[in-house]
């Protein structure tokens, strides 16, 4: 929404606001407040930008006096990189923890706005008054921090049957995480027996491949193939994970489309964007698959990072499936990429 929230870690407070939907106004009352300002990017941002990265996984810059809007929107949005290659030089702040960057940097993220932040920092009280008079969100690091960096937990909401064409015996079932974020949904596929490894498809959405039958990936030709296989077998589940481009949102993947058109490759435009090459919480597809009943599965996927997770969240991956369909002249390098980058199977 572009509303400034305030965050607390006890002494101090860092009032921030998303860059990507702050407007003049906002950076002037911000401005007035007469409160040392500066921006945060994740270290993926800072190292497009040549900005020193002291903080880890991100980087706290100095804004210079005269720094306006057009200064921040191009920090944080990597959209004119190419026109304006010489912004810059950054002058990264050390010194003083980035414990409040860091939480809001996961805020922004998970808003699926660009992870860049301004930030004034004002004492505790002062922000807490502030807070309170402005009606604005005021939250404490220790009870927000904790929530931000773990997976919110499942609730079964509903389940009906749906009969599909690959299998009318089918039923569809709907979580929500308790937080409020994007609910999944799991296909259950006849009825598989819970004490054997189930056949199973963790699909992450992708409204341009799934929906709209985009050739730049092959993830349309996936959901059928791997919905197909399992009604053929007549048993399994495929769960849709509301992760749209691997977790960093549809309009963020069109950003990150658009620097694909300027050549740089899947990974490399997430990154500029200041996103991992991965941006997705893996643990969701496991703790459904628990839920459900399921503590083994036959995992159809290319991608060992999703075996290697099963695993680890206490879902044994008795078979890996592969599942190589869909392939274009549009996608090839795409699939390549991944296959070099990312490590997928071919
Ligand atoms: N950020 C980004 N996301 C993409 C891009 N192309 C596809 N996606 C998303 O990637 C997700 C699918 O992930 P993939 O990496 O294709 O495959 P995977 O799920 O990791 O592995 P498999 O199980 O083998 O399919 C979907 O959420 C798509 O929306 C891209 O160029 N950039
Ligand atoms: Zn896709």
């Amino acid at each position: 929404m572009g509303a400034p929230v305030v965050l607390t870690d006890g002494e101090s407070a860092a009032l921030a606001l998303a860059v990507e939907t702050l407007d003049a106004v906002r950076l002037g009352d911000l401005r007035d407040g007469g409160w040392p300002l500066h921006a945060a990017v994740t270290a993926r941002r800072a190292e497009t930008l040549h900005a020193r990265v002291y903080d880890g996984d991100l980087a706290r810059i100095a804004l210079p006096a005269d720094a306006g809007l057009d200064w921040l929107k191009a920090t944080a949005n990597p959209a004119d990189d190419l026109r304006y290659p010489m912004k810059g030089p950054y002058a990264s702040l050390r010194g003083g923890s980035p414990a409040l960057d860091a939480a809001l940097l996961l805020l922004c993220k998970q808003a699926h706005l660009l992870p860049a932040i301004l930030i004034a920092t004002l004492p505790a009280d002062a922000a807490r008054t502030l807070a309170r008079d402005a009606g604005l969100s005021c939250e404490s690091l220790d009870v927000i921090g904790p929530i931000l960096h773990r997976s919110s937990p499942l609730l079964a909401v509903s389940a009906a049957r749906v009969p599909l064409d690959v299998s009318e015996a089918s039923r569809v079932h709907v979580f929500r995480p308790r937080d409020g974020g994007e609910e999944h949904y799991a296909i259950e596929i006849g009825q598989p027996n819970r004490s054997e490894p189930v056949l199973s498809r963790l699909h992450s959405a992708c409204f341009t491949g799934d929906l709209a039958g985009s050739l730049k990936c092959d993830c349309g030709p996936q959901l059928r193939a791997a919905l197909a296989q399992i009604g053929t077998e007549g048993a399994g589940v495929l769960l849709y994970l509301n992760q749209e481009g691997r977790g960093i949102g549809l309009a963020n993947k069109m950003r990150a489309y658009q620097l694909q058109d300027e050549g740089f490759d899947t990974v490399e435009a997430n990154h500029r964007l200041g996103f991992e090459d991965d941006e997705r919480d893996f643990k969701i597809g496991a703790e459904i698959l628990r839920s459900m009943g399921f503590s083994s599965v036959r995992l159809m996927t290319n991608n060992p990072a999703k075996v290697r997770m099963m695993e680890t969240c206490g879902v044994a991956v008795a078979e890996r499936v592969p599942l190589r369909v869909g392939e274009t002249r549009h996608n090839r390098a795409y699939l390549d990429t991944k296959a070099r980058k990312s490590g997928h199977l071919l």
